[in-house]
Parts: C-alpha cells; structure tokens; sequence
C-alpha cells in the first residue's frame, strides 16, 4: 500500500515537475515572441522614420518641379554657363531689391534672396518660386561683414545699395560721386545717413585690406510699384492721401526739392544714382491732385528738421563712362512721363 502511495506521488511529483516545466517554457516564449515584436516594431518605426527623412526632400523637389511645369514665369532669357552669374541679394524681397531681381533673373542670371521680411514681402518675388535660377531664404543679415567675408570667400564683386541722404543737406549741387556731403551726426536723420556712410566706409575699408570687388550706389529718391503704401514718403503719402480725399501734407514751404526717379531707371547705373530732373515738393503735390482729381487741399505743415533743401545727381560720370542715363523718367517736355511713372504707382496702390 505505502509502495503505492510513493509511486503515486513520484508520479504525482513528475507530473508537477512537468507541468511547470511546460508553464515555464511557455511564458519565457511568450517574452521572447513580445520582445521580437516589439524589436520588429521598433526597428520598422526607425526604418519608416529613416526612409521618411530621405522621402521628404525629394517629396519637396518634386513639388517643386510641378510647379514649374504648371506655373508661368515672366520670361527668362538663356545665359550659357559661362556668362550665367550667380548672385545674392540681400534684401531681395523689399522695394528695389525685388526690382532688382526681377531684372537679373529675367537676364538669364541665377538668383539668391536673402531676406529677413521686416520690410520686404514675400509677395514681391512669389512670381519666381520654384523657378530653378531661383532661391528664397528667410535669413537676417545682421552683420554686414558676413556678406563681405563671404564675397571674399567666393571672389565675388559686391554692390552696396546706398543713398543720396550720404550728401546730408547738400551744399554742392547737384551732387557728384566725389562731394563728401554735409550730414548732421546727431540729428533725427543721422541714424540713417550715418548708418549708410558707415557701410561704405567698410565696404571701402575691407577693398583696400581684402582686395575685395566693391562698387556703391547711391540711390536718390526712387519710387515705384511695390513701395510701402505707409512708410511716410513723399510720394506714397501724397498717393495715399489724394486717393483717401484727404489734405496733402507739405512739410515747410515745399520750396525744397527732389530728383524723383522710376524704380525700373535705378538697376542699371553706378554712383550716383538718379534722375537729374529736379522738382519742387510743392510741384509734386500740384502735380498729384491734379493726377487723382482729389479735391483734397494743400495742407502746410513745419519743416522736418535736416530736410535737405536741394538734391539732384549730377549724373555726367555715369553717362561718360557707362552711357547710362534714366530712360522713363528724362521728361522732354514737362512732367510727361513723369506723369506716366506716377500714375503707375497710383494704379498700383489701386489694385
Ligand atoms: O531716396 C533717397 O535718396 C532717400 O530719400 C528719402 O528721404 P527724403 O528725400 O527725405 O524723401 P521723402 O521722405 O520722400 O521726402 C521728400 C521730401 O518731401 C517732403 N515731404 C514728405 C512727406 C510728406 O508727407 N510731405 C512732405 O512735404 C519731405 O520733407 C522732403 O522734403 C528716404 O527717406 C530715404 O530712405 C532715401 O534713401
């Protein structure tokens, strides 16, 4: 009977054995088939995730492709690889820059914009995105060495867009590259004229110790489409408010004057930069009321302290050496096409 009992009980005991035995093999397979899945898992995400970084760019390129099938860009003329430049223009986006590279990328040239968008608008150069001689980055220039040490870096020749405002209140007129100008350093004005002169100090500078390529413009008075309908220009102010049926606002007597000049005349000249004809503010103002038939008044208001009284580019040495001269805005007779490049911009702030 006792044997009995005992062999049950091995038997028993082998049963139990055997049993955990399978209770054990079973769940150390159980972990292992979680784990192999979740490593399958895991590895599939990391692989999807990897194939997605490759994807991406391309899913981008092709994009843009499409688009350059699809959309119409203003006509580029064919530049060979030798006479195609590559260029970047900082503050491409804004007023003249985009001007600017309209008239390179329609040259056939490959164009970079860099620019911050604090002034400038995407909207300006949004008719070349996509196009493939054209880049856009949103990046802020701070620091004007950078761009000086990249065009050594590359041996590319820079051009500084300046200012007539280098000239101050001018006491030589008109004025020519080689006048110094009368600029008050600690008026309301200086931060900006003093601003301009210092970057062509170091343009200047970073020639003569780099060996650098550097040419300076000095912009006078330009305006245009595109320009900002409320940075307090003469001529945006004065569109504005004749358009609004609200009094234009002289600032003096009206007596000072400008040089206005068409945006399209400004690319294709060296120092300085303008159109030599010079009219009167108050002429201006005249000239607009009468253009958008408001029946808004002439309103005086007080001088701008430091508003130069006179400015006009002599422009000989431009024309002596580059043959250029302002084409749209050289009035035979008076005002005609000026009226015409006014009338431009007022149709412009329209639409
Ligand atoms: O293009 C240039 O060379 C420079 O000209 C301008 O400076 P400014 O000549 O004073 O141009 P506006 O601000 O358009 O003023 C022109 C004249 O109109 C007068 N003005 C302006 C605005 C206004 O509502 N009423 C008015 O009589 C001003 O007092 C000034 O005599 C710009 O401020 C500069 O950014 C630019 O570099």
């Amino acid at each position: 009977m006792r044997r009995l009992l005992t062999a049950i009980n091995r038997r028993m005991m082998k049963l139990l054995i055997a049993l955990a035995l399978i209770a054990y093999v079973a769940s150390v397979w159980g972990n292992f088939v979680n784990m192999s899945r979740s490593i399958q898992e895991n590895g599939e995400q990391k692989m999807e995730k990897k194939i997605e970084e490759v994807i991406a760019p391309l899913r981008d390129k092709i994009r843009d492709l499409e688009k350059s099938f699809t959309q119409k860009y203003p006509p580029v003329k064919f530049l060979s690889e030798k006479d195609r430049k590559r260029i970047l223009i900082t503050g491409g986006a804004g007023f003249v820059g985009s001007h600017l590279t309209d008239k390179l990328m329609m040259d056939g040239h490959e164009v970079t914009v860099v620019d911050n968008f604090f002034t400038g608008r995407k909207r300006n150069v949004e008719h070349w995105i996509g196009h493939e001689n054209f880049e856009l980055i949103n990046h802020d220039v701070v620091e004007p060495l950078y761009i000086e040490g990249l065009a050594k870096r590359v041996g590319a020749r820079l051009l500084l867009a300046s200012t007539s405002e280098v000239y101050g209140d001018p006491e030589v007129h008109p004025q020519n590259e080689d006048y110094w100008g009368h600029v008050n350093p600690i008026g309301p004005r200086a931060c900006y004229d003093e601003g301009k002169r210092v970057a062509e100090t170091m343009c200047y500078a970073y020639m003569k110790q780099e060996g650098v390529e550097v040419r300076v413009a000095r912009i006078f008075n330009t305006f245009g489409p595109r320009m900002h309908m409320n940075d307090g220009r003469v001529v945006s102010n004065f569109v504005l408010q004749a358009l609004q049926g609200e009094p234009l606002t002289v600032y003096g007597s009206g007596s000072q004057t400008r040089a206005f000049q068409y945006v399209s005349c400004n690319l294709l000249s060296s120092p300085p930069q303008g159109n030599p004809e010079e009219h009167t503010i108050l002429e201006f103002a005249r000239l607009i009321k009468h253009l958008v038939g408001s029946g808004g008044e002439i309103q005086f208001l007080s001088e701008a302290q430091d508003d130069p009284q006179r400015r006009k580019p002599d422009i000989r040495k431009a024309k002596l050496l580059l043959g250029w001269e302002p084409v749209v805005c050289r009035v035979g007779h008076k005002l005609t096409l000026y009226v015409r490049c006014v009338y431009t911009v007022y149709t412009w702030y329209q639409k």
